[in-house]
This record gives structure tokens, C-alpha cells and sequence, in this order.
């Protein structure tokens, strides 16, 4: 790999890692038809951390998770990113900061008949201007970052592969590479491993880890799988029926509060 792509490689942000938190959410809450489903939720993910969120079905994941970019608009509180109030822009500035974000869906949200790496120099397209997005004239620099994402994910060798000839898993690192080649500080990514076999969901998780340990990137990531999170996040956030239920470094979340969260939901 060449000394262009290793350098767009990492997010922008400095791997020394300051402190801080990427993301600031403050008494967040928010109720559907009159029923509340958030309830003042406050934690930080800092910055250049994996964080999984976790909680039973229905506790708020999801919800909790839409509200951070405003997908769905938070009732209450405030959620602050990088320094910027999300929660007080007008649509432009909103607009601009969601393609800060690199986001990782559950269903990949690939072009099924494009190639990997086309798939993932869509990623580039909001950098470029339109004449150059009409013709798809990508610029060599950005066909070598979107083949050094690829490569970072295992998937250097099916870069002309259609999406849809890849497996489950390989469309999912696709989907991390261009959430890479977006060069977001902060990657979101809602149940990333949900439609994958455990061989798969081991692979995206540890890739989703080094991206954090080694390329500073911040990753919040919704699971279900509690020994998955336990074993690659560096911290945890745990809701229970709307509540904040933990929030803590993975190695606190000892096995009696593991019980104690799915144990509260089946009371
Ligand atoms: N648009 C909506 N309108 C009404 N109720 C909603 C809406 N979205 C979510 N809910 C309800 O809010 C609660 C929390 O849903 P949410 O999807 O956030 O949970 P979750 O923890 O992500 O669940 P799962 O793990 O099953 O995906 C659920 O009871 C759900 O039915």
C-alpha cells in the first residue's frame, strides 16, 4: 500500500487521543404517542473509544441511537458532537454534519449491482463537485484510499466484485470501508452484526475495534450479543426500560449486572 493511502487511513482526528468525549448527550428524552421511551438519558462516548450500546429489545436502543444525528428528534435534552450542539442546528448545518458521520447499518445499505469499490467511492461523493459526481470522475487519489479501505478490511482482492456476489459479512466490511473512506471521525453503527453468522460478527467486530484502537476513530455500535460487547468494546452503555442502565469501561460490566439487565426486562 502506497504512503497516500496509509495517511488517509486514520480519521482526522489526533491518535495521541485528548480525552474528551466525541459525543455529550444530556437528559435526553422522548416519548412515542405519549409513552415514554427515553427518560433523561445522559452518558459520553469519548473520543477514539469502541462503545457498544446494549439493552434488551425495546429499551430505547435504536431510538437513543436515531436521536444523536436527529433522525429522530429528541422531546428533550441536548446531544453535543465534537464540540457542536447537534441538537440546536437549522437543516443545513444538521445535513453537513450527518456527512461527518460514517454510518454502518444493520442491512448494509449497499448499490448491490456496483462494485465494492465503487460502493465505497460513493463515500467520496460529497466532497466532489457535481460535473465530477454526474461522470463519475473519481481522482486517483481517492480510487487509492477507497482501495487501501478495502484492503483494511480484507477485501482488497474483491474490490471489482459486484456487492451482490459478496456474502453477508464481506458486504458489511464494504459498508465499514466506505464508512472509512469517508475519513468520519466518528463512526455510528446500528447493529452492525445482526444478519451475520458468528464467524462474520467476530471479523466485524474486530475490525470496528482496531479502528478505534488503532486509527483513532470513534465507533459506537448497538448489539444484542453481551458477550460480544463485553469482549471488544472498551466501554459499555446499557439502557434499561428507557433508563440509563450502565455506563462504564466493558471490564465493569461484571456478570451480575449482565443478569440483572436481561433479568429486569423479563420481570
Ligand atoms: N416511531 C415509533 N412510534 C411509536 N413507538 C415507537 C417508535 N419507535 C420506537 N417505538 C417504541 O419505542 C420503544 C423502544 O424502541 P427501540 O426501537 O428504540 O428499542 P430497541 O432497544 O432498539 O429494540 P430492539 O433491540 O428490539 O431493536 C419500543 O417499545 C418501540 O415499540
Amino acid at each position: 500500500m502506497n504512503d497516500i493511502s496509509l495517511t488517509h487511513l486514520s480519521s482526522n482526528r489526533s491518535l495521541t487521543g485528548d480525552g474528551g468525549a466525541a459525543i455529550a448527550v444530556r437528559d435526553v428524552g422522548k416519548a412515542f404517542q405519549g409513552r415514554v421511551v427515553l427518560e433523561r438519558i445522559s452518558c459520553d462516548v469519548p473520543k477514539g473509544q469502541f462503545v457498544v450500546l446494549l439493552g434488551p429489545s425495546g429499551c430505547g436502543k435504536s431510538t437513543l441511537f436515531r436521536c444523536l444525528t436527529r433522525l429522530i428528534e429528541p422531546d428533550s435534552g441536548t446531544v453535543t458532537m465534537h464540540g457542536t450542539e447537534v441538537t440546536s442546528l437549522r437543516p443545513a448545518a444538521l445535513k453537513a454534519l450527518r456527512r461527518e458521520v460514517g454510518f454502518v447499518f444493520q442491512q448494509f445499505n449497499l448499490v448491490k449491482r456496483f462494485s465494492a469499490i465503487d460502493n465505497v467511492l460513493a463515500a467520496r461523493l460529497a466532497t466532489m463537485p457535481l460535473w465530477q459526481v454526474l461522470l463519475r470522475r473519481f481522482s486517483e487519489q481517492d480510487r487509492q484510499l477507497a482501495l487501501a479501505c478495502l484492503d483494511s478490511v480484507g477485501l482488497i482482492d474483491q474490490a471489482y466484485q459486484r456487492a451482490e456476489r459478496l456474502s453477508g459479512g464481506q458486504q458489511q466490511r464494504v459498508a465499514i470501508a466506505r464508512a472509512f473512506a469517508q475519513q468520519a471521525e466518528l463512526i455510528l453503527a446500528d447493529e452492525p452484526i445482526s444478519s451475520l453468522d458468528p464467524e462474520s460478527s467476530e471479523n466485524v467486530l474486530q475490525i470496528l475495534q482496531r479502528a478505534a484502537r488503532e486509527r483513532g476513530f470513534t465507533v459506537l455500535c448497538s448489539l444484542h450479543q453481551v458477550d460480544l460487547a463485553v469482549r471488544f468494546a472498551d466501554r459499555i452503555i446499557a439502557l434499561r426500560r428507557g433508563r440509563l442502565f450502565f455506563d462504564g469501561p466493558a471490564t465493569a460490566f461484571t456478570s451480575d449486572l449482565r443478569e440483572e439487565l436481561y433479568r429486569a426486562q423479563r420481570a
